[in-house]
């Protein structure tokens, strides 16, 4: 396993008054090599939470989260997240902006500049080397930064609803891309979203979470991102009949989830 989360629980200590906050109970999960695991939950379910746990901006109440087997006691290299809001620097070029982690890690110009093309090239974006950010359309600012997120070879990539703030188009198309980088990069993934159709077609294997406290309350396996990658048309695979039918008990659990918080 690459990384394994056992009995990991958050609780947020209570804010003027309030009760405390049970993010997460108990959870254990498992990421193996290449996996693409996605999170899936009505607001509030510790979905972020989650994320920052492994990302080790955040550290459990109780339990633990090992990577190859040590434990995560803090950020590192070995792990990238990509947010919603790309948090790129608009004072740099595409170029700096990819090989930002990498002077960060101290790496020579012409090691920085080498990695950060092969990822240019990956995400579609060679010709834009030396473009400003701002004038770049949201799609492509997003793409720079996965490619950011990608030069530091990550054992796992963490995606936080990064294709959250596109339009229906640009987010089909980011999917794609997604899938196709995954495939060639052979990298772990973790990625949260809020769309069910998104979850069902990028992820190897799906957790659905509920709140209160927060916890894993199914797990699916899926079989619609590799067959994509083997070929099938997208807009193909998320009509297919066992698609729909997945889609619709995905989404019956979730609007269980937010009948009960209203
Ligand atoms: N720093 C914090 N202090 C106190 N409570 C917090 C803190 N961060 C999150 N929470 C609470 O913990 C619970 C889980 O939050 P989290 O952001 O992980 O959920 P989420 O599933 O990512 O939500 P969303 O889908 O809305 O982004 C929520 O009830 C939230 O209000």
């Amino acid at each position: 396993m690459v990384l394994e989360i056992n009995r990991a629980s958050v609780v947020y200590p209570s804010a003027s008054g309030n009760a405390p906050v049970e993010a997460l109970r108990e959870i254990d999960l498992s990421l193996g090599e290449g996996d693409f695991v996605v999170a899936l939950g009505a607001s509030g379910c510790g979905k972020s939470t989650l994320l920052n746990l492994i990302a080790g901006f955040l550290s459990p109440t109780s339990g633990e989260i090992l990577l190859d087997g040590h434990k995560v006691e803090g950020p590192g290299a070995d792990r990238s997240v990509v947010f919603q809001k790309h948090a790129l620097m608009p004072w740099l070029t595409v170029r700096e902006n990819v090989a930002f982690g990498l002077k960060l890690q101290g790496r020579p110009k012409a090691e920085r500049d080498q990695i950060a093309e092969k990822f240019i090239a990956l995400l579609g974006l060679t010709g834009f080397e030396d473009s400003p950010i701002y004038a770049l359309s949201g799609g492509m600012q997003q793409r720079i930064g996965i490619a950011r997120a990608l030069t530091c070879d990550p054992r796992v990539l963490l995606m936080d609803e990064p294709l959250g703030a596109l339009d229906a188009l640009t987010r089909e198309k980011a999917q794609e891309l997604i899938l196709k980088i995954w495939d060639n990069t052979r990298k772990t993934v973790f990625f949260i979203t809020h769309s069910v159709e998104e979850a069902l077609f990028m992820g190897t294997k799906l957790i659905v979470m509920s709140p209160r406290p927060g916890r894993i309350t199914h797990r699916f396996d899926l079989p619609f991102s590799r067959q994509f990658i083997e070929g099938a048309k997208a807009r193909e695979v998320k009509a297919s009949p066992e698609f729909i039918k997945l889609r619709e008990e995905v989404l019956s659990i979730i609007f269980a989830d937010e009948e009960d918080a209203a």
